[in-house]
């Protein structure tokens, strides 16, 4: 199965189409002299197939954490640099946001036909692509993938392989102000298990005006855009795939399923001791189940005894937290279950189920392996979060088809709100991405601010 939701789509040659009499003309792209260097050409060749590294001037390749490549000062012209930024700034910029990824993505870069758009396309996709070829002794199909993406604040790819069918090089040619690693937005690499599972962070590259970077999409190219952390600046690139024979795959590794747990049958005296007594009466408990079975969702405000409430939020100041991964599924603290106060233990889960600790950083991502194993759930989700947990922060989960991207039902993260979500096979979730907005300015400087939350999953 095809990787879902990458953030361009793969783009089919339109050899039908004629070309359109346009009334602009190319401006040709003049790339830097190493790519016309036949020498410099049979070292990288050389290099890269011996997986070591090799620099030679403005170029630098280097095989860990996997290969990739880095040409500084890829155009040859300054002004061409500048009107191409021009161009591209003049563009309609749409936002996309997911659960891999928030930015804003250019128009579809394929028609357009503006000089310097349309004269680094012919470039690439010409001269560099048949340089690329030789470099990597592979034939690239001259399909035609690129698009343009401005990261600002608080936006985010978070960690993916790039794996689709046909793409074979990704490549990235940022247009950025001066920026430092401080200012947020690298493209970070990741070291793989024996499992091709992505671990961690080893190398983060900061982008800089006219570099390009390139890397072979494999099953161990596993990497991410850091957030976006500078308020001023935008972060604008180029980027793409160059087509041609996929890597061979290893099958995709599914993981070990979640141990799930017999449910306790029903305990009188402990729903007394816990739940706000409104939620005990029987007539609104019908009144609520009639709801629930209309809308499959309904929320429960002021779930637990205020003291009960109370007590929890204390204990959960002295759990100690173990980090979730792998990272192109999921990141967040999860409570070490030997570690749980008294008070807490008797919440624990009765089927699937977490006592979570998120903040900034944290996220879940559809998984291709986690779709295919979807089915009825009930959702139960109590959240710890204080009253000024803002919905802008992140954190809040999102339900979606299957297969299509239909946004079905977000839910907020609300004090001491119990919310219950009834989904069938079709519909899957996520958390959406805690931000930087997330951490609080006290005195000049940035507090961690986080929330918890019980997540139970009830299966039928
Ligand atoms: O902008 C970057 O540095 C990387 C972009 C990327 O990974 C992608 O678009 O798939
Ligand atoms: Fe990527």
């Amino acid at each position: 199965m095809a990787s879902r939701r990458r953030p361009a789509d793969s783009v089919k040659t339109d050899k039908k189409k004629k070309k359109k009499k346009t009334t602009t003309s190319e401006e040709t792209a003049e790339l830097c002299s190493l790519v016309g260097d036949e020498q410099v050409k049979k070292s990288v060749q050389e290099a890269w197939s011996q997986r070591t590294a090799h620099t030679q001037g403005d170029l630098e390749l280097d095989c860990q954490p996997f290969p990739h490549c880095i040409i500084k000062n890829f155009l040859g012209s300054e002004t061409f640099v500048e009107n191409l930024q021009r161009e591209l700034m003049e563009l309609n910029f749409h936002e996309k946001s997911n659960d891999l990824y928030k930015f804003k993505q250019s128009d579809d870069l394929k028609k357009r036909t503006e000089p310097h758009i349309s004269g680094l396309r012919a470039a690439l996709f010409g001269r560099f692509r048949s340089w690329l070829g030789e470099v990597l002794q592979v034939e690239l199909e001259p399909v035609v993938d690129i698009s343009c993406a401005k990261y600002e604040y608080t936006d985010v790819l978070l960690c993916h392989d790039d794996e689709l069918e046909g793409r074979r090089v990704a490549f990235i040619l940022y247009l950025v102000p001066p920026w430092q690693s401080s200012d947020g937005g690298t493209l970070d690499l990741y070291t793989t298990d024996s499992s091709f599972q992505p671990q961690s962070i080893v190398k983060s590259l900061v982008p800089s005006l006219n570099t390009l970077v390139l890397f072979e999409v494999s099953p161990v190219s596993f990497h991410q855009v850091s957030e976006v952390l500078t308020r001023d600046k935008c972060r604008l690139s180029l980027s793409g795939w160059f087509h041609g024979p996929s890597l061979e795959r290893p099958p995709r590794h599914r993981g070990p399923p979640i141990p799930r747990s017999p449910h306790l049958p029903r305990d009188e005296t402990l729903l007394l001791e816990w739940v706000n007594p409104v939620y005990l009466d029987i007539s609104y408990q019908e009144q609520i189940q009639e709801e629930f079975e209309d809308s499959s969702e309904i929320q429960l405000k002021g779930f637990l005894k205020e003291e009960k409430f109370k007590e929890v939020k204390e204990a959960l100041a002295q759990i100690q937290w173990t980090k979730r991964g792998p990272p192109n599924k999921r990141c967040y603290e999860a409570a070490t279950m030997n570690t749980l106060p008294q008070c807490v233990k008797l919440s624990t889960p009765m089927c699937c189920g977490e006592l979570r600790r998120w903040s900034n950083g944290g996220y879940t991502l559809l998984h291709d392996t986690e779709a295919s194993r979807a089915e009825y759930a009930l959702d139960l989700v109590l959240p710890f979060c204080g009253a000024d947990w803002q919905s802008e922060f992140g954190g809040f989960t999102c339900y979606v088809a299957n297969e299509e991207d239909e946004e079905l039902l977000t839910v907020y993260p609300e004090d001491n709100s119990l919310a219950l979500v009834y989904r069938d096979k079709e519909t899957l979730k996520f958390v959406k991405h805690v931000n930087h907005k997330s951490l609080s300015d006290s005195e000049n400087s940035l507090t961690c601010r986080s929330f918890y939350d019980f997540s139970f999953v009830y299966y039928e």
